[in-house]
């Protein structure tokens, strides 16, 4: 029976009681009902994120385990992003009508999701399934802020302020185009970048920690790419002047950017689904950042006019757009 998909919605729904437990200090009452309830904290933090089959991800190059990791990694990393830590999640799942999606696949891509929330200490506390015409995933975490109760948000930057990253920048992408031209032997090419793809990880501890310092104005996580999400961290009537070196960049992306021949600054400058931190702050205050996260990098300094520059150059590409022909 493990070679088949699951008979029922009740046998599906059993194979989620497998990876997850029913209850958790954060429910009052698990799953089961019509509702949850949850016992929360007075302050809270929620968002939702939808993660779509050749949209998001490839069945060809992620495994069921990957899968279930990212769809759950890229909305926890969304809290990372206000500073805050995460309490629980719920999960929405669309399944289309396909013999390969088998009780094996979903054991081994709810056990990819259950993993992660178990790191966290994250309930799943409710969810839905449906047919449909591919497979996607719609997660909704929420959280809560850290001791200070302060939370992170976009536009709240100077200019002046310091620009700073938790977690390479451009990894992951250079992991997908290795992916989508060569397939799994990527790995064999370019190991981080395609676990950078694969396998991103939350950044909680770094927002957490970034929230705790009082001259950090601002944050967000990168998902769009630099390119595109600096603006958002700014807001409007602000710009980004970046100083990057191509020896702060990952070898691999190096590598890649050579075998493919073309620039790597640019390259990561677009590059999306990072899931690292972006934030803004004081330029004071970075000596005690780059002490307390010292995976943290100054990346740049915020501009009081819109647009980015690169090293003193314009830099006029746009990253990441569901809804734009080009990058
Ligand atoms: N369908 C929608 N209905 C209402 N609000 C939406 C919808 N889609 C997005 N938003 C809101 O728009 C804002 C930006 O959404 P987006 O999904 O781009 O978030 P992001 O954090 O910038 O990107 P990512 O989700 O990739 O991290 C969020 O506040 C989000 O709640
Ligand atoms: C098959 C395939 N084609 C393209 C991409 C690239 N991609 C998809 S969504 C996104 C931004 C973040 O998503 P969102 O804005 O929805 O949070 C990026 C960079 C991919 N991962 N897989
Ligand atoms: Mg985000």
């Amino acid at each position: 029976m493990i070679h088949r998909p699951p008979a029922s919605e009740e046998d599906f729904l059993n194979l989620i009681d497998r990876h997850f437990a029913t209850a958790h200090p954060h429910m009052r009452l698990g799953r089961g009902d019509d509702c949850v309830r949850l016992a929360c904290p007075q302050d809270m933090v929620l968002s939702t994120d939808l993660f779509l089959e050749d949209v998001h991800f490839r069945r060809s190059y992620f495994s069921p385990a990957d899968i279930g990791h990212k769809a759950l990694a890229v909305n926890i990393s969304d809290i990372a992003g206000m500073g805050c830590r995460p309490l629980g999640f719920s999960l929405g799942l669309v399944i289309p009508d396909d013999p390969t999606l088998t009780t094996a696949f979903w054991n081994d891509l709810l056990g990819g999701m259950g993993a992660l929330a178990h790191t966290h200490d994250i309930p799943l506390t409710g969810g839905d399934l449906s047919r449909g015409p591919y497979l996607g995933f719609s997660v909704t975490v929420w959280g809560t802020p850290g001791p200070t109760g302060r939370v992170l948000t976009r536009n709240t930057c100077r200019p002046g302020d310091a620009i700073l990253a938790c977690g390479p920048i451009g990894l992951a992408r250079a992991g997908l185009f290795a992916l989508e031209e060569l397939g799994p032997e990527a790995i064999a090419l370019v190991p981080h970048a395609i676990r950078a793809h694969l396998r991103p990880t939350p950044r909680v501890a770094d927002g957490l920690a970034l929230a705790d310092i009082p001259g950090v104005h601002g944050a967000m996580d990168l998902s769009d790419g630099l390119a595109r999400d600096l603006a958002r961290l700014t807001g409007p009537g602000l710009g980004a002047d970046l100083t990057l070196t191509e020896s702060a960049l990952h070898p691999d992306l190096i590598a890649h950017c050579t075998r493919t021949g073309q620039p790597a600054l640019p390259f990561a400058v677009l590059g999306g689904e990072d899931y690292a931190l972006i934030a803004t702050a004081a330029p004071d205050s970075v000596p005690d950042i780059l002490a307390r996260i010292p995976q943290a990098t100054r990346i740049g300094t915020v501009a009081a006019t819109p647009g980015i520059t690169v090293n003193g150059q314009p830099f006029d590409h746009t990253g990441f757009d569901h809804f734009a022909t080009h990058e």
